[in-house]
């Protein structure tokens, strides 16, 4: 089970006796909360294939994982490692496969939100 830092704060603070138990149980991660502003500058930094984020949207992706398992190939990606893939990236995919076919099969990680 994940505890987000907002949950650990709150929890010598619980407002009934079993308030504690209840921020346990909380399927809630730290990624609801507390979502990370990144700027371009930190994505161009990981612009290998042994470290590769790319940009769609305002979403910042790891995808080093997903590279071996990418439909479309490794290349496509790493011409935009540590780069803005939006434009392109909307021209060959629906968003929805970004969760579908890589957040959720833990192969593509949410880094947080890109710093405008
Ligand atoms: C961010 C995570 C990404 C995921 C989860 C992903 C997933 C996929 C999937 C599932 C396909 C098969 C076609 C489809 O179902 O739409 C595909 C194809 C493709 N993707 Fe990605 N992709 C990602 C990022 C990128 C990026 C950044 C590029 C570069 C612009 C790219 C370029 C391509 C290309 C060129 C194809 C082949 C299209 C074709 O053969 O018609 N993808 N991708």
């Amino acid at each position: 089970m994940k505890f987000s830092l907002f949950q650990s704060l709150l929890l010598p603070f619980g407002s009934e006796p079993f308030e504690c138990l209840r921020l346990l149980a909380s399927p809630i991660s730290s990624f609801d909360i507390l979502t990370m502003s990144v700027s371009a500058e930190e994505v161009a930094k990981h612009n290998t294939d042994k470290d590769c984020w790319v940009i769609v949207g305002d979403q910042v992706l790891d995808v080093t994982n997903f590279l071996s398992e990418h439909p479309g190939g490794k290349k496509s990606i790493m011409m935009f490692a540590g780069k803005d893939a939006t434009e392109e990236f909307d021209m060959l995919h629906d968003r929805k496969v970004i969760k579908k076919y890589g957040i959720d099969e833990g192969t593509v990680e949410l880094k947080g939100t890109i710093k405008k």
